[in-house]
């Protein structure tokens, strides 16, 4: 078998993996916090300090009522008590500080993550999904697990402490009264467990559809030109405002499940300390149990139902944290691309710097769609100048997606410096290639950033970039300079200086070669042709592959390839297209501008 036909045999990467829907668990909410464990262990020794004080209080009251009924002093008591009171107070204000660091700390940690991971996701993978949708996820669903975090999470799992001291106490003073304090508490919590996975349900449907309002808003701003234009702007409103009714609905559904929390959890409350209450009676009445006793008892009720209401409200937010946490969990479940460099057994011949591109029968098709490249074979050599015609759809621009490795073919071999690009990193891959896109060549910053987005360069290297490609003038424009915006997608620019700009910033990296996907219309004349002699002057060497639109620059290119439906249907020059090429001499007169 031949390293082709092997290479058509085997897929050369697996599809991306399809979004899943996962549910989070508190293994993932205590993983989320753990990143930051050396503040959660101190927010835990502080809430055993504040239980502790808050333990001591009913106790010393206690003492108090003791020492008045068998008239003692109690003024050093007093002191006491008041200290233990204050000093609460001051750890508690600590520990809430270092809960809010904590959760801060967290949510930091969990964005920088999302980020890092969405900006490597395989590019097919950002096609399938939405903009705005992936935006949402990085804001608010991390805010939501914040939420939660700060609404007593962190605080919940300290109370737990003052609530097994307040168990022990009251356990002490009378272990009937606890059971049936207990017993109410326990009916209570699994009431709030039940309506919690409901909760948990309806909040991750409430981020999808803020997910989906962040998508339609996105989609409107991009397009607000055209939207304006068309005297769309009502109906696009109309869109998004339909998304946000639906989240306003989606939000009653959490409001009406998080409504059923609160009443539950105050229903018990009162229920536990009537039981309570009306036992604790009966209990003094039978001499089981001191006046001063049942009062320790009923304040220990307190300790033991402040923490138990904080728990049950931290429940809520918790399930509405686990919503958010899922969806951030779909996005970081999906493999990053990766570096794809493989030992191939089958690899054959030594590099050959000579050949700077060979294609041998490549295809390739989006998802499940049709092949969008068929069976590609041809060869280009080091500083050739070779353009890439065809019409509309052909896949033109898919053939230099795949060229510097963003999408990878789903058979046949593609060659680099005469090697298989599977053999190299996609990273080495992409060193060595500047590639200018059709559409949205430019980013949203200054004429710096975009400058030196791929290597760093001086000032005087930035003005020369951009005097190379005439585009001086733009730094005349603004007392900025270099460091003029350029607006979300380069749109204070021309198409033309945008692309010259991508052009500039290409040039730079002194790439070996270089794929520019020119656009129709972008390039006058006048620029096309500097552009042409500057890739000439300064790229001695390099490979130059244009997917071109201008009739002059297809005519000056050494090999011309003729691409209709994913197939390569001509090559040659010109002169040979024009002899031998019924859909070249088409092209030539309809489409090319000349
Ligand atoms: N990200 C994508 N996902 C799915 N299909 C795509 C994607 N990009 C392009 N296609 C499809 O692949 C085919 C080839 O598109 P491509 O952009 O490569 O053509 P082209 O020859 O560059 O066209 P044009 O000259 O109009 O720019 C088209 O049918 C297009 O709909």
């Amino acid at each position: 078998m031949t390293a082709v036909q092997e290479a058509q045999a085997q897929p050369v990467v697996a599809p991306p993996t399809p979004a899943t829907s996962r549910r989070a668990t508190l293994v993932d909410l205590f993983r989320f916090v753990g990143v930051q464990r050396g503040f959660v262990g101190v927010v835990l020794g502080l809430g055993v300090l504040t239980a502790a004080t808050t333990l001591a209080q009913p106790a010393l009251v206690g003492r108090v009522l003791e020492l008045v009924a068998d008239g003692e002093p109690v003024g050093r008591l007093l002191v006491v008590l008041a200290a233990v009171v204050v000093g609460g107070g001051v750890l508690s204000g600590v520990q809430h500080y270092l809960v809010q660091r904590t959760a801060e700390g967290a949510v930091r940690a969990s964005r920088r993550r999302l980020v890092a991971h969405l900006l490597r996701l395989p590019v097919a993978e950002i096609d399938r999904r939405r903009t705005g949708d992936l935006v949402a996820r990085v804001a608010n669903d991390t805010s939501v697990v914040r939420s939660a975090l700060t609404q007593g999470f962190v605080e919940s799992i300290a109370g737990v402490f003052t609530l097994l001291g307040a168990m022990i106490a009251m356990l002490l003073l009378d272990p009937m009264l606890l059971l049936v304090a207990f017993v109410v508490a326990l009916v209570a919590v699994a009431c709030v467990a039940a309506v919690t996975q409901q909760l948990e349900r309806s909040s991750h449907g409430l981020q999808r559809a803020v997910g989906e309002l962040g998508t339609a808003t996105d989609r409107a701003l991009r397009s607000v030109r055209t939207v304006r234009a068309a005297n769309a702007t009502e109906n696009e409103t109309a869109r998004v405002v339909s998304r946000v009714d639906h989240a306003w609905k989606v939000g009653l559904d959490v409001a009406w499940v998080t409504a059923l929390v609160s009443p539950l959890s105050s229903i018990a409350t009162q229920v536990c300390f009537l039981a309570v209450l009306g036992l604790g009676g009966w209990r003094v009445a039978t001499d089981h149990l001191t006046v001063a006793e049942l009062v320790q008892f009923i304040l220990y009720l307190f300790l033991l139902i402040l923490p138990l209401g904080r728990i049950v409200g931290t429940v809520g937010a918790v399930g509405e944290a686990l919503g958010g946490l899922s969806r951030i969990g779909e996005v970081l479940d999906v493999p990053e691309e990766d570096e794809g460099a493989t030992r191939l057994a089958f690899a054959g011949a030594r590099p050959n710097p000579d050949l700077a591109l060979v294609l041998e029968n490549v295809s390739f098709r989006y998802d499940d769609g049709p092949a969008v490249l068929d069976r590609l074979t041809f060869a280009v050599r080091r500083g050739q100048r070779v353009a890439v015609v065809g019409p509309s759809g052909a896949g033109k621009s898919t053939l230099l997606n795949v060229l510097v490795r963003l999408y990878d073919p789903v058979a046949g071999v593609v060659k680099v410096d005469g090697q298989d690009v599977r053999e190299r990193t996609r990273s080495q891959v992409r060193a060595g290639v500047g590639y200018v896109e059709q559409d949205a060549p430019v980013l949203a910053g200054t004429l710096r950033d975009n400058l030196t987005l791929a290597v760093p360069a001086t000032d005087a290297e930035c003005r020369t970039a951009l005097a190379d490609v005439n585009l001086l003038d733009v730094l005349d424009r603004s007392p900025d300079g270099l460091d003029a915006q350029v607006g979300e997608g380069g749109v204070m620019l021309s198409g033309g200086e945008r692309q010259r700009l991508a052009l500039a910033r290409a040039l730079l990296a002194r790439p070996t070669t270089l794929l520019l996907d020119e656009s129709t219309s972008h390039l006058d004349g006048l620029n096309e042709a500097r552009v042409r002699d500057l890739i000439d002057s300064q790229s001695a060497g390099c490979t130059l592959v244009v997917v071109a639109h201008r009739l002059s620059t297809v005519v000056d290119s050494d090999v011309i390839l003729v691409m209709d439906r994913g197939r390569l249907v001509a090559q040659g020059t010109h002169e040979e297209l024009l002899r031998t090429s019924r859909l070249y001499r088409e092209l030539a007169r309809t489409q090319l501008v000349r």
